[in-house]
Parts: C-alpha cells; sequence; structure tokens
C-alpha cells in the first residue's frame, strides 16, 4: 500500500486523524473557514496532538494542487507495518476469515479508483488489487474521492495480475469476472466462499488473458438502455452481493 505525501478534504484527513495521528507531519487550514464542521475538524486535531498551521486559500491550492481542499491539507508520512498481499492472505487465513478482494484490471481514472476503494471499504473487502503498469496508484486525488478509504482498505499493485490472480486460486480463491456479456448472472453464482472479484477497464473492459484466467464470468443485468454501468458502481453492486450472500457482519 503506497501513502500520498498530501491528503486534502476533512474525510481524508479526518481519518487519517482517527487512524494514525502519529503519521500526520503538519496540517494546514484556512483560517476564513470558521463554520462548525471546521471547528470540529480543530478540535479533533487538537486533541491528536497534531500540528496545525493557518495557510491561505492559494496556499493550499498549491500544496494539494487542487481546489478541493475544502480548506484543509495534510502533510503526511508513509503508513508503517505496510503488509504484502501474501502476508494478509496469511492473516486472514489463521484468523478464519473468508477473503473477499476487489480486482481492478486497468482502472487509470483516480475518480473511479477512488470510488472503487470508497466501496471496497463500504462492503467490507479486504484488499484491491491492481496491475503495475496498468493502473492509477494512490494519489491525493485518489485519497479525497476515497474519503478515507485510501487509509483504511490495502491497495496491492501487483507486476503480473494473470499470475496473481493463478495465485490466488492456490490459494482456494475463487476468482470471479464481471463482464457485461457474460450468460450468468451475478446473482447465478456462490460469493459467499473465499472470492476474488475482478473488474475491467473503463474503456475495454479486462483484457483477454484477466478474461480467460477467472473461474466464471458473471453480468450485471442490464434493464434499460445502457450497456454498462461504472466500474466504481460495478464494483459496489458485486461486492454487496458477496456480503449480501456471506451475512452482514464484517469478515465473515
Ligand atoms: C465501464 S465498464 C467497461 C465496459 C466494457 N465495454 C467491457 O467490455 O467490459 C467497466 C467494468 O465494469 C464492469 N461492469 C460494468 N457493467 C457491467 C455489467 N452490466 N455486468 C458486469 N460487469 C459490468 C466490468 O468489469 C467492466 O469491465
Amino acid at each position: 500500500m503506497s501513502a500520498p505525501k498530501v491528503l486534502f478534504g476533512f474525510h481524508a484527513v479526518g481519518v487519517r486523524l482517527k487512524t494514525a495521528p502519529a503519521s500526520i507531519v503538519e496540517i494546514y487550514v484556512d483560517p476564513t473557514r470558521r463554520d462548525a464542521r471546521m471547528k470540529q475538524f480543530l478540535n479533533r486535531a487538537a486533541e491528536a496532538g497534531a500540528r496545525v498551521i493557518e495557510a491561505d486559500a492559494q496556499r493550499l491550492m498549491k500544496l494539494c494542487g487542487s481546489a478541493g481542499h475544502q480548506g484543509v491539507v495534510a502533510r503526511v508520512q508513509a503508513l508503517e507495518g505496510v503488509r504484502t498481499l501474501d502476508e494478509l492472505l496469511d492473516d486472514l487465513q489463521e484468523q478464519g476469515a473468508v477473503p473477499l478482494l476487489l480486482v481492478l484490471d486497468g482502472v487509470t481514472d483516480p475518480h473511479n479508483l477512488g470510488a472503487c476503494l470508497r466501496v471496497a471499504d463500504g462492503a467490507g473487502a479486504h484488499a484491491v488489487i491492481a496491475p503495475k503498469d496498468h493502473a492509477a496508484g494512490i494519489n491525493a486525488t485518489v485519497a479525497k474521492v476515497a474519503s478515507g478509504a485510501a487509509e483504511t482498505v490495502p491497495y496491492f499493485m501487483v507486476t503480473n495480475l494473470a499470475r496473481t490472480l493463478g495465485e490466488l486460486k492456490e490459494r482456494g480463491i475463487w476468482v470471479v469476472g464481471a463482464s457485461d456479456d457474460a450468460e450468468q448472472t451475478l446473482y447465478d453464482v456462490d460469493l459467499a466462499m473465499a472470492t476474488a472479484l475482478v473488474l475491467g477497464a473503463e474503456g475495454p473492459g479486462m483484457r483477454q488473458l484477466t478474461r480467460k484466467t477467472c473461474d466464471a464470468l458473471v453480468r450485471i443485468p442490464m434493464m434499460g438502455a445502457v450497456e454498462s454501468l461504472n466500474v466504481s458502481v460495478a464494483s459496489g453492486v458485486c461486492l454487496y452481493e458477496a456480503r449480501r450472500q456471506r451475512g452482514v457482519l464484517r469478515g465473515v
């Protein structure tokens, strides 16, 4: 999991304050924002002992490279204790948890990746996996859109996605690809067992080799005129169906 050097927005900085306050180098805030949300945020920052520096909107914009900072930008250190995918899977096995993984084959839009991380967190997925050379990395925009989930969901970028999917299969994880032209639907398959859900890129979908490596392909029924869903929406539909089949408890 690679951490951004800069986080911005109330959600992204707020989650870091909550989960790893010691990793915050300093927080820059816009002193002209004096609303309840900012007051609450400043109280939390003070409780966590974070260093807070006032900065005008122009400086904030320069620090994070976006106008969407909401008056809050933080410089942070990379999180320690970063694990490999293998270590994470070993831990899950030890805990008796049934893995639920989201695999994104070539999602390059930071907004889509952020939204996928957000829904992965919501549905209790254990990790998100993507190919190193074919995907967006975690940056400040991804962290902002993820609303804190870039801090909570491990994101692994792997050198060879087909090989990683093969390794998941060797561990007994059922690899299910989502494709709008699949014969069976999402509701026809068992997602209560250890599962990796594989979704494709915004334009071309899954690569051929990725598709071939899947144990099964499923489609989300489309009832209207459009052919496919946005990848983050499709991720949400698939992950929550897996969650529904497993019961609502996290880690089941
Ligand atoms: C915008 S879609 C790309 C559509 C592309 N034409 C394709 O062939 O997959 C991005 C990804 O979301 C998933 N997806 C979107 N709509 C879907 C549907 N109706 N059924 C299954 N997966 C879907 C697929 O994994 C797809 O690759």
